[in-house]
């Protein structure tokens, strides 16, 4: 017995000494620059996954080794636009990386987002794209409004007293905006009001919550070499463990999606025998529809609906959120950009029923550029989003990089890059908009350049498809809600904000932190809001 203990852990020991020499002297990535341990192991990268800071760690790395970095020792990452869209064009000869295989409930579950099959993840790209034609998103304009003038009202009067004066209570709009667009999204997607915005015990309200226990448990799960066993044991048994011991919260949101998908299909199957024309367009009535081209035959079964239909509420509302509160976030943080964007919204609607899709608020230069400025300084996906060379391999800022490498690169770093935007720590939306006026002179080119770096909806083949959707959604909110309302932060609340004592990276109080956990997580800002003056 002793002998084979002895010959175990003899047979462990030369492993590890025959990886580490082979991760350091003969991978094909044993010439990018990167911390030893990085190079040899997915510890330091497991580690910051576990504490919530990669984002800021990898940040931290860029800063020592420049723009190139072996994060672990299959994994480089870059930090420029060049970099970011020779990985993630239509062209770039990459797949997802198995990251993406380890996020699914089990083998029924996977939906267009949670596959590092390029022909599932194709197929599933077409039949989901008329969910979210120009059509479609326009229509969803009259539904968003909804939820956002009832959004208004409680935040003016919800829990406010005459003692309270002129402002509202001090709201945590990270939980305020989390429970805005997931009533947003469930209307959206089934045309069901999940009311998680109301006052009062609702079980629908844990959700948000209960999914950020989820990726704070399986992100750190993807950063090591367990991938590789997490992947293949999931199918083995691994997921009806993992069902088991999910949070009650979880549980009840896949029990209670199912149940809008079953009655969904049963009230479809009876509009079609009835020869009814649809009364709600929402995506779902799109997903039933859809059809197989080859076959023509409904494309989607039951299992595979309910698990497009999970992805939708939880991509869609997650991401939506952080945005919405980076933007409050600068908003009461950057008084200049506040006034200005105020000026902008009440000059141009005379009331907030105009605020709806159509040509002025396309006019809205200074709105749009606040959400893009958000979207680089806040990314509701702060890391990267991680892709496997294929066979032939591929080049990367001119260099060739082997098959079977993992490459990304991280949009935190990506948004805060100097050489990108010279500035790149300023909230500052003027660099998003062309002007040749002298004092704000700022060229198309300047802009072009910057836009083609920004990519926080992602690129190509596995792009936001939600992102028109999403920005009209963002010029609502923030458009009705500043129409309608002055807003503060709240005084003595620093919540969100960085701070020296957080370190490296965090320091600038004027800055939104987030925590990463693939997506991000966040807590406030704590803002108040006052009905306008006349
Ligand atoms: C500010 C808001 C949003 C941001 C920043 C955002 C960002 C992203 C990013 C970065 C990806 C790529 C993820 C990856 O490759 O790992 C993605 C994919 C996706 N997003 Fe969004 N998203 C937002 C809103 C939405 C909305 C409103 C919806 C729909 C209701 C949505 C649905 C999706 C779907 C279905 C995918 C997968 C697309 C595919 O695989 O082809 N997102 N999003």
């Amino acid at each position: 017995m002793g002998l084979v203990i002895l010959a175990g852990a003899f047979a462990f020991v030369a492993y590890l000494v025959t990886t580490t020499i082979y991760n350091l002297y003969f991978h094909p990535l044993s010439k990018v620059p990167g911390p030893f341990l990085c190079r040899i192991s997915s510890l330091p990268q497991f580690y910051h996954a576990c504490k919530q800071d990669r984002h800021i760690w990898l940040w931290q790395l860029f800063q020592i080794y420049g723009s190139k970095v072996r994060a672990a020792p299959n994994l480089v990452l870059f930090n420029s636009a060049e970099a970011y869209n020779n990985i993630y064009s239509s062209r770039s000869n990459v797949k997802r990386s198995k990251f993406y295989d380890a996020w699914s409930r089990n083998e029924d579950d996977i939906n267009i987002l949670m596959t590092s099959s390029k022909e599932i993840h194709a197929r599933k790209r077409r039949l989901m794209n008329s969910a979210f034609s120009e059509k479609s998103v326009t229509a969803s304009g009259a539904f968003i409004a909804k939820h956002v003038d009832r959004w208004n009202e409680l935040l003016l009067h919800e829990g406010a007293t005459k003692e309270s004066g002129q402002w509202s209570p001090a709201r945590d709009i990270a939980t305020w905006a989390n429970h805005l667009v997931f009533d947003i999204l469930g209307d959206l997607c089934f045309g069901a009001d999940f009311r998680t915005k109301e006052p009062g015990p609702n079980k629908l309200k844990k959700i948000p919550d209960a999914f950020d226990i989820f990726v704070t448990f399986t992100y750190p799960i993807t950063k090591t070499p367990m991938l590789e066993w997490l992947v293949w044991l999931k199918p083995r048994g691994l997921s009806k463990l993992i069902e088991t011991f999910a949070p009650q919260e979880i549980k009840d949101h896949y029990a209670f999606i199912e149940d809008m998908v079953t009655e969904r299909l049963k009230a479809e199957k009876q509009r079609e025998a009835e020869g009814r024309a649809p009364e709600r367009e929402d995506m779902l009535h799109f997903l039933i529809a859809a059809k197989d081209p080859e076959t023509g035959k409904t494309a989607f079964g039951f299992k595979e609906l309910v698990a497009e239909a999970n992805l939708l509420v939880l991509a869609g509302s997650d991401t939506t959120a952080t945005t919405l509160s980076g933007i409050f976030f600068y908003l009461v943080h950057e008084e200049r950009v506040y006034k200005k964007l105020l000026s902008e919204i009440r000059e141009t609607f005379s009331s907030p029923d105009e605020i709806m899709h159509g040509s002025k608020l396309s006019s809205c230069t200074y709105l749009r550029a606040c959400i893009y400025e958000t979207l680089r300084l806040a990314p509701a996906a702060p890391c990267e989003m991680p892709r496997e060379v294929l066979e032939g391999g591929m080049k990367i800022e001119g260099e060739f990089y082997a098959p079977g490498v993992e490459v990304g690169t991280p949009h935190w770093s990506l948004g805060r890059n100097e050489l990108q935007y010279g500035d790149a720590t300023t909230f500052r939306p003027e660099r998003w908009i062309p002007s040749e006026e002298i004092e704000t002179l700022n060229p198309k080119e300047e802009v072009s350049r910057i836009k083609r770096g920004l990519h926080t909806f992602s690129n190509g083949p596995g792009d936001c498809i939600g992102q028109k959707l999403a920005m009209l959604e963002m010029s609502i909110v923030v458009a009705r809600t500043l129409w309608r309302m002055d807003v503060r932060l709240a005084p003595g609340h620093d919540v969100g904000a960085g701070d020296n004592k957080l370190g490296w990276g965090c320091r600038n109080p004027r800055e939104y932190m987030l925590r990463d956990a693939y997506i991000a997580l966040r807590e406030g800002p704590m803002v108040q809001f006052a009905a306008r003056g006349p």
